[in-house]
């Protein structure tokens, strides 16, 4: 029997846990997610000298690919860690390299980290309460869009909800917030059901967790004047029935 850590880095290096060097020192050889999320200082350097382990890199596919190079490699008593920015749980998909390592009765080990959703809903200082299901805005494919971030943003607005929008990150590049929201008019111009009007508040946060991070609430219209930063960038878009306490937060955001 062996050990399969998931380990969260969190959002930068100033909110790597101890809990989660512990458990990379206590890895043979570490697999960094990097194709889930990206940070503005965590890195395969940073970790191999965190660690002073073997580190791959690792993509989703090189992940998929590898499954039965991993579980052979725990058979043979070598530890494993999967490092992942944020929470290793949090919008990742890795619950299936968990339950393979558990089902050939390895001992799985999850070491949470802070999460980009955790840390926006704390900064944004709206109510934790009243959060729905949250979304993923993606690149148009063969400039095809994908409606489920509209529908899912009218589901939670109808129930009175906030929705965190997540927005994509591939290998050819990274969705920034002024591009995610321009998707979200365009789905408004084609559905016309009044869940994007100009008048709505986002909130948006840029590279949270680094020195030069930024979260603001500001409207639709303003959106495409404004001057955002490199990314990653994620957006809450608020329900419209604020508690008085809500809009006082909101206030408080630069
Ligand atoms: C699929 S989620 C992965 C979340 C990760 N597992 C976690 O717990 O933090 C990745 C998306 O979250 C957002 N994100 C991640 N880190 C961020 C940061 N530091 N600042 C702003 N947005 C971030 C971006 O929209 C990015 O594409």
């Amino acid at each position: 029997m062996s050990d399969m850590f998931f380990v969260g880095l969190g959002l930068s290096k100033r909110f790597l846990t101890n809990a989660s060097i512990e458990a990379l020192r206590n890895s043979d050889v570490i697999y960094a997610d990097v194709y889930t999320s990206i940070s503005c200082d965590l890195n395969i350097q940073t970790l191999r000298e965190i660690s002073g382990k073997t580190v791959f890199p690792a993509t989703r596919e090189i992940l998929e690919m590898k499954e039965k190079e991993i579980y052979s490699q725990l058979d043979q008593g070598i530890k494993i860690a999967i490092a992942t920015i944020g929470d290793p749980m949090i919008a990742t998909t890795h619950v299936s390299l968990a339950a393979g390592a558990k089902r050939r009765g390895h001992r799985v080990i999850v070491v949470p980290g802070v999460s980009v959703h955790c840390y926006m809903i704390s900064k944004s200082m709206l109510s934790s309460y009243k959060f729905g299901k949250s979304v993923t805005v993606t690149f148009p494919y063969l400039e095809k869009l994908d409606y489920t971030p509209y529908n899912v943003i009218k589901e939670n607005r109808e129930r009175g909800l906030h929705t965190l929008v997540y927005l994509d990150l591939k290998e050819t590049g990274v969705m920034t917030a002024d591009l995610a929201i321009g998707l979200l008019r365009r789905m408004e111009e084609n559905k016309k059901e009044g869940v994007i009007t100009e008048d709505d508040i986002v909130v948006i946060g840029e590279r949270l967790g680094c020195q030069e991070e930024r979260i603001k609430a500001l409207k639709v219209r303003e959106v495409s004047a404004e001057k955002f930063g490199n990314p990653p960038h994620i957006i809450i878009i608020p329900a419209r029935n604020l508690y008085e306490m809500e809009i006082e937060g909101l206030k408080c955001l630069s």
